[in-house]
């Protein structure tokens, strides 16, 4: 759609109610424990799972795929009368997309691709527009791509939405998630302002964070890019997909995250192809806890957050 600037400027963030909510939330709420598994399978499949190393190697990329192929230990499965899960994408920087193509063939697990100078996103534009074009080219079908920071900083909101649209016309059909970078916006107010931004100029999905910020993925960012998304739809009627990222690494948060999604969006929201979690090592303890649940060995401190 066109760039709605009354919307964008209107669009405020009132801290202390979003704090107040954030201390209300589920995870400290109880999750029954019947729904636990439930929760956590949903979460697994639900995950952009992650290696953004400098010291990537195509060998560990193939490993990463083969765990988003199965996800979770046969017998834990079996135990749980489950089978055939995956995890919702697997995610690389460019260089491995087509390490992890050739990898997931034949499994209908995406490839994400972070893309246009990530994660700082300051490399010279056109070839951050072109950047995108060759991981499409190579098989990546949703491209992450990082805004310009500064254009939210110093309120060109112009010049956000002109860069969004750019990047996602170069997407072509690839599904696009523009990453906000969260905490490097300065404000709640203006990650409510850049949402919008993105979603006006065609995201898929907005995204809190690379990863790399020194602040990723928190609970009243969340909040706030949720009501984005909500906003949006009852004035649109597009759904905007969401996926917080960076630093989320235990079953507990997870559940927590999709119950505020399923507080704040609705049942909708809650399938792969309108939530992910951006996350290298929350797997390992979704893994761990569902094996906990059939052998009914819950750590402590899990029975004591979601049980
Ligand atoms: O987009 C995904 C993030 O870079 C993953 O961050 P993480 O390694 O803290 O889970």
């Amino acid at each position: 759609m066109e760039l709605d600037m009354d919307w964008v400027t209107g669009a405020q963030a009132n801290t202390s109610a979003i704090e107040r909510r954030v201390k209300s939330l589920p995870g400290r709420r109880s999750v029954k424990k019947d729904y636990q598994a439930a929760w956590m399978l949903k979460a697994i499949t639900m995950i952009d799972l992650t290696t953004l190393s400098g010291d990537d190697t195509p060998g560990r990329v193939r490993r990463l795929c083969a765990k988003a192929r199965q996800p979770v230990r046969a017998d834990i499965l079996e135990a749980l009368g489950v089978e055939g899960i995956t995890t919702g994408a697997v995610c690389v920087y460019h260089e491995m997309v087509e390490t992890a193509v050739a990898a997931l063939e034949g499994t209908g697990i995406p490839v994400a691709a972070v893309s246009t100078g990530f994660p700082a996103g300051l490399s010279p534009y056109h070839l951050r527009v072109a950047e995108i074009g060759e991981s499409v080219k190579a098989g990546a079908s949703e491209i992450d791509i990082v805004i310009s920071r500064r254009h939210v900083l110093t309120g060109n909101w112009q010049a956000l939405y002109n860069e969004m649209r750019e990047f996602r016309a170069a997407c072509g059909d690839a599904h696009v998630k523009a990453i906000l970078a969260t905490g490097e916006l300065g404000s709640l107010r203006n990650v409510a302002r850049a949402s919008l931004i993105c979603m006006m100029a065609g995201a898929d999905f907005i995204k809190t964070s690379t990863g790399k910020e020194a602040v990723n993925a928190t609970l009243p960012v969340s909040l706030v890019m949720m009501r984005a998304i909500r906003d949006y739809h009852t004035r649109t009627g597009f759904r905007v997909g969401y996926k917080p990222a960076g630093g989320i690494s235990k079953a507990k948060d997870a559940v927590t995250y999709l119950t505020l999604l399923k507080d704040e969006l609705g049942n909708r929201w809650l399938s792969p192809d309108m939530f992910r979690f951006g996350a290298s090592s929350l797997l390992g303890d979704l893994e761990r806890q569902l094996e906990h649940h059939v052998t009914g060995n819950y750590s402590a401190s899990y029975r004591h957050a979601i049980g």
